[in-house]
């Protein structure tokens, strides 16, 4: 990619060190309960003589455990004839259904939600993990099908799409590879969408570039400072979690993910602790929970939800009553787009869960299958339309 300016400025809030707050854990607990820390400082960090002194007692009774319990849903373990089990699935779908009154499903709302759409344009904005493709053990397992390829690429024939993931930009491009798209990768910090005059005004530190097959696209970084910070403490992770068993780091260039489902329960904690402590040493860096997965990113005033507002002033539809933005996601981070279009009051936030769920989305869909489901409706319902010459 050939970048035709290097002037890139982050957007940046203070640099508060919310990471204890976030992860709900105090400022006095997480050092190690098996060994001395082995954290020492690097170039881009602070001194690290906040190092704290707690224990795993104070860790599981602040509720942080907890939180990275509720993190996914359980894998349900099916026991033959065992009429407790049964007694439990029944409460859990009649549960279910009781939430889906408050979030209706979007296949059984498909006409309410295109009644809407009527002399609008529709953007969509997908999440990946868990939305397009299935949860699943390993991270670099996390294929999308070929059906789901298929008709996302006919979405976006209709409909301007992007993918809005917490992986790297780069690493959810491999795993999708639809050219016909635009792409936010690291929850949002790193974004590659249409030219635009007018947002190159309003966001001084775009850069106008090329992508691989010589198109013009604007990109955007607002976390650019953060790089080497950031690289420096996905090495500092990977390294003080390596006798962990099943631990997984993922560098995703502006943020790092640290993997614990293939992780013994009991250990847990030891994880938190690790990632904590290496925080202490990096103020403008804090930690938020994702399915099963602790993200470390920098502190600065971005989020899926901005990242979102970004890519519809830039393909146009600034304050524009003219667009029905729709995003499907299924984790927390996807909870600042659901709460931008709330707050907003345009489109359409939908849920990917097969379990209750506090959320700021209208509606919900089970699993990526309902979401293709949905996808295709939309794909066929233009295709009427069209014929019908509308639009
Ligand atoms: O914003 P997303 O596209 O949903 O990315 C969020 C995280 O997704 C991946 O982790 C999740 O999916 C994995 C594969 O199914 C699963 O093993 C893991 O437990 C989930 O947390 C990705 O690996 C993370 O880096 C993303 O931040």
């Amino acid at each position: 990619m050939d970048l035709k300016s290097s002037h890139v400025s982050p957007v940046l809030t203070d640099p508060v060190p919310v990471n204890k707050s976030r992860l709900g854990i105090h400022s006095s607990l997480l050092a190690y309960s098996q060994q001395d820390s082995p954290v020492s400082p690097g170039k881009y960090s602070r001194s690290n003589s906040r190092k704290s002194t707690g224990s795993v007692d104070d860790v599981r009774s602040n509720g942080w455990l907890d939180a990275m319990k509720a993190s996914s849903p359980p894998r349900k373990k099916l026991l033959k004839g065992s009429s407790f089990q049964i007694a439990s699935i029944d409460f859990e779908i009649e549960d279910y259904c009781t939430w889906m009154l408050e979030y209706p499903s979007a296949l059984d709302s498909f006409e309410k939600i295109v009644d809407l759409a009527q002399n609008k344009k529709i953007a969509m904005f997908l999440d990946y993990d868990g939305t397009l493709s299935p949860i699943v053990d390993d991270p670099d397992c996390a294929f999308m099908s070929e059906s789901m390829r298929t008709t996302v690429r006919s979405v976006a024939t209709y409909f301007p799409t992007a993918i809005i993931s917490g992986r790297s930009r780069d690493k959810v491009f491999d795993l999708v590879k639809l050219t016909e798209l635009y792409y936010a990768g690291s929850h949002g910090m790193d974004i590659i969408g249409p030219v635009s005059e007018t947002l190159s005004k309003n966001h001084p530190n775009c850069v106008k570039s090329t992508d691989h097959e010589g198109k013009e696209i604007t990109l955007f970084q607002p976390a650019r400072e953060f790089l080497p910070m950031v690289d420096e403490v996905f090495r500092t992770l990977v390294e003080i979690t390596k006798d962990i068993e099943g631990v997984k780091v993922e560098n995703h260039k502006f943020c790092v993910s640290v993997h614990y489902r293939n992780v013994e329960e009991n250990n847990w904690t030891i994880v938190g602790q690790r990632v904590h402590d290496v925080l202490q040493n990096y103020p403008r860096l804090c930690s938020t929970h994702g399915r099963k997965v602790l993200e470390v990113r920098p502190v600065i005033d971005w989020n899926k939800g901005k990242a979102v507002e970004f890519l519809l002033e830039s393909l146009g539809f600034n304050d524009s009553d003219g667009v029905l933005p729709i995003y499907i996601g299924d984790d927390k981070t996807d909870e600042d787009a659901f709460k931008v279009l709330r707050e907003s009051n345009r489109g359409y936030g939908i849920l990917v869960s097969s379990v209750r769920k506090e959320s700021n989305a209208c509606y919900s869909l089970r699993d990526p299958n309902e979401v293709m489901k949905f996808l295709q409706l939309l794909v066929n319902w233009k295709r009427q339309e069209r014929k019908h010459g509308k639009m």
